[in-house]
């Protein structure tokens, strides 16, 4: 299924912080858009605008043509790494994701054995999340947001803490999920890989989204 993604003219502000400007993007399935920009120039915040997790002061998010209302909407059929996701400590990775999966689509520990290995866990391992390394938990958290094949992915960061050979094998996953179809919004620090992955590359600059590159 197509999907867009339209934030126009949005503005969010916080007390006397305006820290979303003037931001528009549009965005449709099978493409991969990176936003990059300092610390503090307010990635997570509009990423946390369209997910629905916060709202908006002024403008408008339009989610596959239908304008959003104001309240309450949660963006839907998205898999989302925004911050770190908070995973039980004391089970493994696979009873993490069987728990989260099992919500809605009931026990399927074929599956989640093979998105494990997609992402280069050990699906049988039975180390608790607790004692999992930083590069290990964002692989789990990667698996997370991928694990329900959601047409959407918003990913903040999500080669936070991966060492070289991690970063390359989350390139090729992410690289797949595009030529799958899936419309996926990234915000990175590294070039490199903004550069490799991304179809369109935003800046975020005085709350502005500035347009830097075109594929
Ligand atoms: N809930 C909140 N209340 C008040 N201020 C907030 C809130 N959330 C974010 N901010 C502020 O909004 C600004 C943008 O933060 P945001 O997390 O979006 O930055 P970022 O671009 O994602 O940065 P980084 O690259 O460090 O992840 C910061 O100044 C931050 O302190």
């Amino acid at each position: 299924m197509m999907r867009t993604i339209e934030v126009k003219n949005g503005v969010k502000c916080f007390g006397e912080q305006q820290v979303l400007r003037d931001v528009s993007i549009q965005c449709a399935s099978g493409h991969i858009y990176g936003i990059v920009g300092h610390n503090g120039s307010g990635k997570t915040v509009l990423f946390k605008c369209i997910c629905g997790f916060m709202n908006l002061d002024e403008g408008e998010i339009i989610i596959d043509g239908t304008k959003r209302s104001k309240k309450g909407a949660i963006l839907t059929g998205a898999g989302i790494i925004i911050e770190e996701p908070s995973f039980l400590k004391n089970a493994s990775g696979q009873r993490n994701l069987d728990i989260l999966y099992r919500i809605k689509h009931g026990k399927d520990t074929a599956h989640l054995k093979n998105i494990m290995e997609k992402v280069g866990l050990s699906p049988d391992s039975k180390k608790k999340v607790g004692n999992y390394s930083m590069g290990m938990k964002q692989r789990l958290a990667i698996a997370q947001a991928i694990m329900e094949n959601q047409e959407i992915l918003i990913l903040d960061e999500p080669m936070n803490g991966l060492d070289h050979k991690g970063v390359e094998e989350m390139r090729e996953l992410f690289l797949n999920l595009k030529k799958e179809g899936k419309l996926i919004l990234l915000a990175s620090h590294n070039r490199e890989d903004i550069d490799i992955l991304c179809d369109e590359v935003y800046e975020m600059e005085m709350g502005e989204l500035k347009r830097i590159k075109n594929k």
